[in-house]
């Protein structure tokens, strides 16, 4: 099985539980809801996407043919000899082209393998941390994992429709677009009003980074 990555980079995680860790994006290229072209955007199930996950051209970018070359990839960027290496796996859609190969090979490496996904794809896979983002008008298959987190406001979606999957952390994340300020807003008093939601911000917009 042979690999299209938009982008690979050494950051921190700037959303959810793990918010803060040094991390390894492995953003792959392509997604179910969207092409990923602006001219497209009007027409997708997913609308509001704020990232460019479109080809192979990014830093790192790629077909890369084999797991070896990804994981390799990815360890070159970290710091040598530290063991708790942590990839996040993202996209664009991960579950189109994550296998267990690949989270074998991250394993094998010394690494954690996290997913932040849409839900619609069953995950079959040994990961350590699943991260799982429902969209308005999809079905989600992915209803169990580590944290629930929900753009919002988005459309008609009501969180309390969302609180009895199972999940350990449940996170509210303001939608990023011409509103944000007053999203966040809308969030906090979701969050201070129904306390099972916990808010998680964008920081690494915040803070600058990637
Ligand atoms: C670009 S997506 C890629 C992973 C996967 N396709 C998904 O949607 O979960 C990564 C994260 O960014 C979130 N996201 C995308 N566009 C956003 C926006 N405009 N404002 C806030 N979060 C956004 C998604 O909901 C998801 O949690
Ligand atoms: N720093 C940073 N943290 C993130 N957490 C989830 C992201 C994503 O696009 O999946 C993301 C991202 O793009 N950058
Ligand atoms: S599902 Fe994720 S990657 Fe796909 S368009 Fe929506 S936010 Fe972007
Ligand atoms: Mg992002």
């Amino acid at each position: 099985m042979s690999y299209k990555i938009k982008e690979m980079y050494y950051t921190l995680q700037g959303e959810g539980g793990q918010s803060g860790r040094p991390a390894v994006f492995l953003r792959f290229s392509g997604c179910n809801l969207w092409s990923g072209r602006e001219e497209d955007r009007h027409k997708a199930i997913c609308q509001f996407c704020d990232t460019n996950f479109w080809g192979t051209d990014g830093e790192n970018g790629g077909k890369y043919a084999t797991a070896e070359e990804v994981v390799r990839q990815a360890t070159a960027l970290y710091p040598d000899g530290f063991s708790k290496k942590y990839v996040v796996c993202t996209g664009g859609e991960p579950m189109l082209q994550l296998d267990q190969p690949l989270v074998d090979t991250f394993h094998q490496y010394g690494f954690e393998v996290g997913i932040e996904t849409n839900g619609t794809i069953k995950i079959d896979l040994p990961l350590d941390w699943i991260c799982v983002s429902p969209k308005e008008n999809t079905e989600i298959v992915q209803r169990t994992g580590d944290e629930l987190k929900i753009v919002y406001p988005q459309g008609g979606m009501n969180p309390k429709d969302w609180e009895d999957l199972e999940f350990t952390h449940y996170y509210i994340s303001p939608m990023d677009d011409d509103h944000t300020e007053e999203n966040i807003q809308t969030c906090i008093a979701y969050c201070l009003k129904n306390p099972v939601w916990n808010l998680s911000l964008q920081t690494h917009k915040i803070i600058r980074i990637k």
